[in-house]
């Protein structure tokens, strides 16, 4: 209905990074269905070798030795009681899978793994799932190193080790069969999508008959007949052979080109300026909007060295974060992932971070530390929880409202000062000026008082604004004035903050 501020239309993703399954629980129930999030991104669930040096790294996760539900962030029932927990307070769980590759060819035998499962590096044995030598693309990699040398060669890039990496071989039956019933494990049990890992690094044609044999989501929480949502991660940010475009037949696919070129302009780099974001979209090389997956970033750009370079924004510098989160939630392109990171020690040393390896907040004997929720609604401890900014909270509100309500009535200064709405739902009005921004603005909005939604929101009551207060006049015209030195220079209004 008309003030469907949280169930139009839930719109967005949040990559919970390294979170407890408990912690992801109680999230779902007491802040994410409430607030009318879609899904939450967990990570890998399966079984991960245990990497010590450096100490427990993030991206262990992403260095499979088993299919086993059993990780960092919890065991397999605490997996299945949160998939169930948030199924039941409307937030989907979308699982990241790992399945391009297992461990590292050089991370030895033994059990130093998160189940303790036995595996040999060496000679290729994960007898858990079980995968032997014959299961991996050794005979078709050409490399000299049996690693990817030259990204230019799509046949190495498919065929051959990742940072050393032990590839898997999709072409073969037993390959893809173990895949698809580890992911249909995770249907079975309420999982209602995937962030498929790597997958520059896997033939379409593999990873198709895979997605083919993936069961429908289960009926205890989805209607008969309902499709995993896959999206899938390629790294395009142009210059490479291999195109996201190969991949948009198979499901959404991740845009990296959205957070580089939103940060370029936010930071207003190489003479960008908002005012150009005017035609955002496939006009600027992206692809088409609705096979996108956007983020301002993701676990990994954030961390300096990842795909988008340096452009990326992240918490670390949250004035601008907020402003390209809220143009990304305010924006009808894509399907959005908000970032929630935990902090760590940044060292940088000429531009790169000696500590971009660093794990979750964890105990001395490596496991993770619960999420603290302080009294006002933020994280404790070094989780830095930026879906719980109100800023970002009430944008995704904005999203819901705004659902299927095109681009309108756009404004712009031509340098930074821009304004745009979404139907009569819905309006924007940022400044990234040196300067005051003082206009009266076509909003398309109904007449009435709302609360800006930035420097506040609507009293519980419904009675008055916490922050600013807008008034469209009968014309939809109101005036905005921000000026250049507020913490966060933008307003925004939508029909669930109309007094
Ligand atoms: O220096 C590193 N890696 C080399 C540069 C990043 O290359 C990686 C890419 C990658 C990077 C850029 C591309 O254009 C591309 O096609 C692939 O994807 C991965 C995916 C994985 O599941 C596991 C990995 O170890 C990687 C990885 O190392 C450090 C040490 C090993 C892990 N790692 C890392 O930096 C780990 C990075 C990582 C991990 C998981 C991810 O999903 C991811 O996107 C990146
Ligand atoms: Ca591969």
């Amino acid at each position: 209905h008309y003030h469907c501020s949280t169930t139009c239309g839930t719109t967005s993703i949040v990559h919970l990074f390294e979170w407890r399954w408990r912690d992801i629980a109680e999230e779902c129930e007491n802040y994410l269905g409430p607030n009318g999030f879609d899904a939450v991104q967990i990570s890998p669930p399966s079984e991960n070798v245990v990497v010590a040096q450096p100490w427990r790294p993030w991206w262990e996760r992403y260095q499979p030795i088993s299919y086993k539900l059993c990780s960092r962030s919890g065991t397999e029932q605490e997996l299945r009681d949160m998939i169930s927990r948030c199924n039941k307070a409307g937030v989907k769980i979308y699982a990241d899978v790992v399945i391009n590759h297992m461990c590292s060819a050089s991370a030895g035998e033994g059990r130093r793994s998160t189940c303790g499962s036995y595996f040999n590096a060496s000679k290729e044995e994960f007898p858990s799932v079980p995968y032997s030598a014959s299961h991996f693309n050794d005979d078709k990699c050409t490399t000299a190193s049996g690693n990817i040398e030259n990204y230019q060669d799509i046949y190495q890039v498919r065929d051959c080790r990742l940072v050393g990496l032990l590839d898997l071989a999709h072409r073969k039956e037993h390959v893809r069969e173990r895949v698809a019933s580890y992911m249909n494990s995770l249907l079975d049990m309420g999982v209602a999508g995937f962030r498929v890992d790597a997958c520059k690094h896997m033939w379409p044609q593999d990873l198709n008959a895979i997605y083919g044999q993936l069961h429908n989501l289960n009926t205890e929480w989805f209607p008969e007949g309902s499709r995993p949502f896959i999206y899938q991660e390629v790294i395009d940010l142009g210059g490479e052979p291999i195109k996201a475009s190969e991949y948009s037949g198979l499901g959404h696919v991740t845009e990296f080109k959205y957070g580089a070129k939103l940060g370029s302009v936010i930071r207003r780099w190489n003479r960008d300026k908002l005012a150009d974001l005017k035609t955002f979209g496939e006009s600027w090389g992206l692809m088409p909007s609705n096979q996108a997956l956007v983020f301002v970033d993701n676990h990994d750009n954030q961390r300096g060295h990842g795909a988008g370079g340096t452009s990326i924004l992240t918490f670390w510098e949250p004035r601008m974060y907020k402003m390209a989160v809220a143009f990304m939630l305010a924006h009808p392109y894509g399907v959005t992932r908000l970032m929630s990171s935990y902090r760590w020690d940044r060292r940088l040393l000429d531009g790169k971070d000696q500590n971009d390896w660093m794990g979750p907040p964890s105990y001395p004997d490596g496991s993770t530390k619960p999420v603290p929720i302080n009294p006002d609604g933020s994280c404790g401890g070094d989780w830095v929880c930026e879906h719980r900014w109100h800023q970002i909270r009430n944008m995704v509100t904005f999203r819901n409202v705004a659902h299927g309500q095109p681009l309108s009535n756009w404004w712009d200064n031509g340098e930074n000062q821009i304004a745009f709405g979404r139907g009569d739902r819905g309006f924007i009005v940022i400044n990234n000026d040196d300067c005051t921004l003082d206009a009266s603005l076509q909003t398309g909005m109904p007449a009435g008082c709302y609360c800006d939604v930035i420097s506040g929101q609507r009293t519980a009551a419904g009675t008055g604004c916490t922050g600013k207060r807008i008034t469209v006049g009968e014309d939809g015209r109101a005036r905005f004035s921000i000026k250049a030195s507020e913490e966060d220079p933008f307003v925004a209004i939508h029909s669930g903050s109309k007094l």
